[in-house]
């Protein structure tokens, strides 16, 4: 395919970290990873493999040894600290597997602060329409603390959608839900991403969730580093 059907686009990329009793840890070194525009992929592998750390690395919250990282056509590795953060909040959705909503600020509030960190101005409307699409629109002035576990949830994939992303990286979304929520969390976001067509990388250890997907990746398979805590 071409570039410019490819969301993400990873090529020799390496990430190494300081090891407490020195040396250095080679955690991932991955020849080509790819994700194709609004492509949806479940990545599973064992514990300490270097999931999480491959997702921050498409974030742009941490920066690789070496290594090219193409979203959406833009190396994030050429761009600033800054401009990584800019281009994060315009153009990647994440959502965490603890939510990471802000306590002092209701579930509209919340939606919102996903599209001020984007785009300067915020779009009332979609706040309130993104929501409505996760069953919370009666819930709007709520804060986290009068919110169950799941709401929370339903709201940081609202916020995670609000700056209108082209790709969305979810860590283990369902982990701390029940499991009731975890089948409505997760229709939630593929039904999302298939609407809006936006890629999406899922972090997931569960062979329930993973199922779901057309494309399940094994980190084993695409990382030459192996690493594993157990
Ligand atoms: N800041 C850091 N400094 C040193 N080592 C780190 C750092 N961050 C992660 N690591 C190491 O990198 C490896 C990969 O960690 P990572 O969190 O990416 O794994 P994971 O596959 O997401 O694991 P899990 O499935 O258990 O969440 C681990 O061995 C971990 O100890």
């Amino acid at each position: 395919m071409s570039n410019a059907d490819m969301t993400l686009r990873i090529a020799d990329l390496t990430k190494t970290f300081d090891q407490p009793g020195g040396g250095r840890l080679t955690v991932l070194d991955v020849p080509q990873f790819e994700i194709a525009a609004g492509e949806q992929v479940a990545l599973i592998g064992e514990s300490g493999g270097g999931k999480t750390t491959l997702l921050h690395l498409i974030a742009g919250l941490l920066i690789p040894d070496s290594g090219s990282i193409r979203v959406a056509g833009t190396e994030l590795t050429r761009l600033s600290e800054q401009g990584r953060d800019r281009f994060r909040a315009s153009t990647i959705g994440y959502v965490f597997q603890t939510f990471n909503l802000l306590p002092a600020f209701t579930a509209i509030e919340n939606v919102r602060l996903g599209m001020t960190f984007g785009h300067g101005n915020t779009d009332s409307g979609r706040a309130k329409d993104l929501l409505d699409r996760v069953g919370l629109a009666d819930r709007a002035h709520y804060r986290p603390s009068q919110l169950s576990v799941g709401q929370q949830q339903r709201v940081a994939i609202a916020r995670s959608l609000a700056g209108k992303p082209r790709l969305l990286l979810c860590d283990e979304p369902t982990a701390n839900v029940d499991p009731v929520s975890a089948e409505n969390v997760l229709d939630l976001i593929r039904t999302s991403c298939s609407e809006e067509n936006i890629a999406m990388l899922m972090v997931t250890h569960s062979m329930h969730v993973a199922e779901r997907f057309d494309r399940v990746d094994k980190l084993e398979q695409i990382n030459r580093a192996f690493v594993t805590s157990q």
